[in-house]
């Protein structure tokens, strides 16, 4: 399988380290980049081939485009990338507005063309995409826990609520941080139906995520506390393991969950 990849960055770097290489079943060979001369030395040192048009991009010879830019960039070229090719999405909180989600399925049903989005930086999405599926649930919240420093300009010696409300106000005060908001909400009870609370702790060096989920299947717990990358205090390291599994399980036979 033949991987385009947009954004090179902490996930897309972590992408080409694992994904790079003639023996490989799934192989990054396309990046689009926005500037080339300060992308150039990922063709030596990846083999791949950088691409500044999305066109062009598009046209290369991939199956499958990767997005691993950021929530404004996936808005802009989602519409073009899921008419020509199966997506996988990291930047979730691109599909948060309503008109836009209604815009980019009628594409990809016309197209027959599938979007992936990786569990990122969370994970019991399995559960809640089946409850709600069967109707067998109620609410489902998340409560995010990060480092002060990445969520605030000034110190604090204190947690601080930064925000309480739904996941579609969530994404849009915190595009960065919250898009694991965004992929519970899809797989469940929708975007202003999910609660979501993010707490900016001066203590933590690692992305916590609790969720609560319940309804007559029962109740669900989760916590994952998230390692960050060293180089981006603000991405889990689970997000862009998140993003290789989904890209494996496109090539598997047995899909479990
Ligand atoms: N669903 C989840 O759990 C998570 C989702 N994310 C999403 O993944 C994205 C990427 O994360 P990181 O790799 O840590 O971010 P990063 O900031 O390290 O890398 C992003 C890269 O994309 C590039 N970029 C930005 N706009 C672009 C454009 N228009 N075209 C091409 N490249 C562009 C940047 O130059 C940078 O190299 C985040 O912005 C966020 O939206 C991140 C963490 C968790
Ligand atoms: O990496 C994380 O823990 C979550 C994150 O940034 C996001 O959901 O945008």
């Amino acid at each position: 399988m033949r991987v385009g990849l947009i954004g090179a960055g902490t996930i897309g770097k972590y992408l080409l380290d694992e994904l790079s290489g003639e023996d490989q079943d799934i192989r990054i060979t396309s990046v689009f980049v926005r500037n080339l001369e300060k992308y150039q030395h990922l063709e030596k040192q990846y083999g791949v081939s950088l691409y500044t048009t999305v066109d062009d991009f598009l046209d290369s010879s991939i199956d499958v485009v990767v997005e691993a830019a950021n929530v404004q960039a996936a808005k802009e070229v989602l519409p073009d990338i899921v008419s020509k090719k199966e997506t996988v999405l990291i930047s979730i909180g691109a599909l948060a507005e309503e008109t836009f989600f209604d815009e980019i399925v009628e594409i990809i049903k016309e197209k027959d063309h599938r979007i992936h989005l990786p569990s990122g930086a969370i994970g019991g999405l399995d559960l809640v995409e089946n409850v709600t599926e069967a109707g067998v649930i109620d609410a489902v919240s998340l409560v995010t826990r990060k480092p002060a420093h990445t969520l605030l300009s000034e110190p604090t010696d204190e947690t601080k609520v930064v925000f309480e409300g739904n996941a579609a106000e969530a994404i849009k005060q915190f595009p960065k941080n919250i898009n694991v908001s965004i992929a519970l909400a899809l797989a469940g009870v929708g975007l202003r139906q999910t609660k979501v609370t993010l707490l900016a702790d001066p203590n933590l060096d690692k992305n916590i995520h609790a969720i609560e989920v319940s309804g007559d299947f029962g109740t669900a717990s989760f916590e994952i506390k998230n390692n960050p990358f060293p180089s981006n205090k603000n991405t889990s390291y689970l997000a862009a393991v998140s993003v290789l599994g989904t890209l494996k399980k496109l090539t598997k036979k047995i899909n479990i969950g």
